[in-house]
């Protein structure tokens, strides 16, 4: 089996590190660059120090270098590092993985473009258990059809920056399309004051941050005398790495196109 050239964008943060460990004990990859951006104070120090493991890449600003050595790019950063990440994959046809969160419609859009020349693996969330809980929410919704209020609760620590979660918002999205409505008219974002009472066909979300909860999400089916929970806690970021890494692989069979995790999965 060929080795996948990993280039991990955001190398110094939560993911970028725990990809690093991921690549390192994955005998299919090999850490092929390790990028930052241009202020980062982690520039020019091996890649694999950051985890304890030290592997000759040094972290660099320089993507195009990055890029000219790499198979796959794995990108969990920030939505406009992302995007410039992007038009550099689209550059060098190299495939892209995007793990990171919370893009604007015109980001999104600009992520469908340039999958019609590369592969790219765009998903809020690539951990397998997951994906099993938006299998699992599709089926719940369809039989809890009626009289059931929704409301999707997510935990996450103190230095997340957007709210939902993207996998949240991707719960929602799940749920409302089960029942033909559209998240855009039914979502409510936290509630406060005189808020009337709830309509049968809202969506609701609620956003606690603290401390360093790496990551729970609940859908809660509330109906007249029972209530339904579906929950996923995440206790590590490992899950996240290995889903990023399948992601990558499942890429090295494709052209081009835009996929998610239930994709990679075989879960269509
Ligand atoms: N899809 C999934 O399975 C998961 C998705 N995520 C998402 O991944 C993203 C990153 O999460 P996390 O690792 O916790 O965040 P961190 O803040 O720990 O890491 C982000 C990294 O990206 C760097 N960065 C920030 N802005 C830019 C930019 N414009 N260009 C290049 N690099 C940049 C940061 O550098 P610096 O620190 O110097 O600013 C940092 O090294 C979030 O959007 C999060 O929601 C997280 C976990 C799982
Ligand atoms: O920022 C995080 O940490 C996470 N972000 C993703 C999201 O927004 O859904 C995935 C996971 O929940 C961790």
């Amino acid at each position: 089996m060929e080795k996948i050239r990993y280039a991990i964008a955001g190398s110094s943060g939560r993911m970028g590190r725990t990809l690093i460990e991921a690549v390192q004990q994955d005998a299919g990859a090999v850490l092929a660059a390790a990028l930052e951006h241009e202020s980062s104070p982690f520039l020019g120090k091996d890649a694999g120090e950051l985890v304890g493991a030290p592997c000759g890449v040094r972290i660099t600003a320089d993507l195009d270098a990055a890029l000219a050595v790499a198979d796959c790019l794995i990108d969990f950063t920030r939505p406009e590092g992302t995007l410039e990440h992007l038009a550099a994959c689209r550059r060098h046809k190299v495939s892209l993985v995007i793990g990171t969160t919370g893009f604007s419609a015109q980001g999104k859009r600009a992520i469908e473009e340039a999958a019609r020349e590369i592969p790219v693996v765009f998903a809020p969330n690539m951990a397998v258990g997951v994906n099993a809980v938006f299998r699992l929410l599709d089926v719940a919704a369809r039989i809890l059809n009626e009289g059931y209020d929704i409301e999707v609760i997510e935990a996450h620590h103190r230095h997340k920056v957007d709210a939902p979660s993207g996998t949240a918002l991707r719960m929602g999205e799940l749920v409302a399309a089960a029942l033909g409505r559209d998240l855009s008219e039914c979502a409510v974002y936290g509630r406060e004051g005189h808020t009337g009472e709830r309509p049968a066909t809202q969506i609701g979300f609620s956003t606690i941050r603290g401390g360093d909860i790496v990551g729970d999400h609940t859908v809660l089916f509330a109906g007249a005398g029972e209530r339904i929970e579906i929950t996923h806690k995440s206790a590590s970021r490992m899950p996240y790495a290995l889903g990023a890494l399948r992601a990558g692989r499942f890429m090295s069979g494709h052209e081009r196109g835009l996929f998610d995790m239930q994709d990679v999965l075989g879960l269509r």
